[in-house]
C-alpha cells in the first residue's frame, strides 16, 4: 500500500475486504491505520456507491447553489459551518450543511426550507447518497479501531452517537487579480470526514514533513480526512493534516462541487486505555465534549491557537519550569 511519492495512498474497499472474517479485512485494516497515522488522509477506492446515484447528487446539487440568496440564507443552524456559507473574504466558496444529514428526516427538512414547492428527487438522491457515506465512514472506523485492538464497545459507543453533517460544496474558478484559494488552510474539527468531488482538482493536503500533495480526483474514489478529535482520541496517534482547496485555473467556467460527510460524536471522546497501556505513553488528550470543542472553536482562543483541540483539552507532558 506504499504511495508514489506525493501521492496520498489508495485503499480499496470490496466485497473481500468489507468482510471481518476474510484476512483481506486484516490487512486493510492495518493499512487504513497506517495511512490515518502517517498521512491522516487516503483515498478510498470502492464501488459501494452507484455511479448513477453520485452523477445524481452532483447535478441536483447545482440547483441548491441557483437559488437566490434570500432562499439560501434560511439554512441556518447554531454550529458554524453547518448552515449556509458564502463569505467576502473566501469569494470562490459557497456552501450548505445539513446537520444530521444522513437521515432522511433532516434531508427532508432541508429540502422543504429550500425548495417550498418540493424536490423529492434531491431528498431522495441525497440521502440515499449520504447514508452510503455514513455506511463508508463506520467502516473506516471499524478497521482503525480493529487495528488498535481496541475492544468494539468503543466502536459501537461512537458510531451510536455520531451526528453526521452533510455538505455541498461549491467553489468558482477566480476572477482576474483573485487568489486560487477557495478555502483557507485547515485542520477538521470533526472526527472523520469522506469527501467526493465532480473530478475536478482543487484539494491540496500538507504531509507530515511539511510538503503538500496535491489530489488528482478520479470517479469512484472518495478521500477520507481525518480530524482533530480522531487525533485526540488515538492519543496523538492519529495526524489530523492541514488541507485547502485551491481552484489553480484560468479557466471561468471551471467550477468545483464537492460533497461531504463529517462526523461529531455527541459522547465523550476519550482515549481508550488500551493506547495507553500499549506504549506505555502518557495520556496527551483529557476526555472532551466534541460538541463543545466546536463552540470552543469559534471563541479568540479557539480561532488563533495553532492546534485548536490540544489547546482545548491537550495535556502538556514533561513541561519544564523555567527557574
Ligand atoms: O471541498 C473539499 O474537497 C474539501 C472541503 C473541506 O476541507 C471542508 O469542508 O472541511
Ligand atoms: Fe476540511
Amino acid at each position: 500500500m506504499a504511495p508514489e511519492q506525493n501521492k496520498l495512498p489508495v485503499i480499496t474497499f470490496n466485497t473481500e475486504t468489507l468482510n471481518p472474517s476474510n484476512g483481506a479485512w486484516q490487512s486493510t485494516s492495518h493499512a487504513v491505520r497506517q495511512a490515518l497515522e502517517d498521512y491522516g488522509c487516503f483515498v478510498l477506492a470502492t464501488n459501494k456507491i452507484p455511479s448513477d446515484l453520485r452523477d445524481t447528487v452532483f447535478t441536483l446539487s447545482k440547483d441548491l447553489f441557483r437559488l437566490p440568496t434570500e432562499t439560501k440564507i434560511k439554512n441556518t443552524s447554531d454550529i458554524l459551518g453547518f448552515g449556509y456559507g458564502k463569505y467576502a473574504f473566501m469569494p470562490l466558496w459557497e456552501y450548505f450543511g445539513i446537520e444530521d444529514g444522513a437521515t432522511l428526516e433532516a434531508t427532508r427538512c432541508f429540502t422543504d426550507l429550500l425548495f417550498p414547492l418540493g424536490n423529492n428527487a434531491f431528498c431522495e438522491a441525497a440521502f440515499e447518497y449520504m447514508k452510503l457515506l455514513s455506511e463508508i465512514h463506520n467502516c473506516v472506523l471499524r478497521m482503525a479501531f480493529d487495528s488498535y485492538g481496541v475492544e468494539p464497545k468503543h466502536y459501537d459507543r461512537l458510531t451510536e452517537s455520531t451526528l453526521y453533517l452533510a455538505r455541498f460544496m461549491k467553489y468558482r474558478a477566480p476572477n482576474e487579480g483573485e487568489g486560487a484559494i477557495g478555502l483557507p488552510a485547515h485542520s477538521d474539527k470533526s472526527f472523520l470526514a469522506i469527501l467526493d468531488d465532480n473530478d475536478v482538482k482543487g484539494l491540496e493536503v500538507e504531509m507530515r514533513n511539511g510538503e503538500w500533495i496535491h489530489h488528482e480526483p478520479s470517479p469512484s474514489t472518495f478521500v477520507v480526512v481525518a480530524g482533530e478529535a480522531f487525533m485526540a482520541w488515538s492519543n496523538g496517534r492519529v495526524y489530523a493534516p492541514m488541507h485547502q482547496v485551491a481552484m489553480r485555473t484560468t479557466q471561468k467556467e471551471v467550477i468545483r462541487y464537492s460533497l461531504g460527510l463529517f462526523s461529531f460524536m455527541r459522547t465523550t471522546v476519550e482515549v481508550p486505555d488500551k493506547l495507553i497501556e500499549d506504549d506505555k505513553s502518557s495520556l496527551l488528550f483529557r476526555p472532551f465534549s466534541h460538541l463543545d470543542f466546536l463552540k470552543y472553536v469559534v471563541t479568540e482562543d479557539g480561532r488563533t491557537s495553532k492546534c485548536a483541540i490540544k489547546s482545548y483539552t491537550g495535556i502538556t507532558v514533561g513541561a519544564t519550569v523555567d527557574p
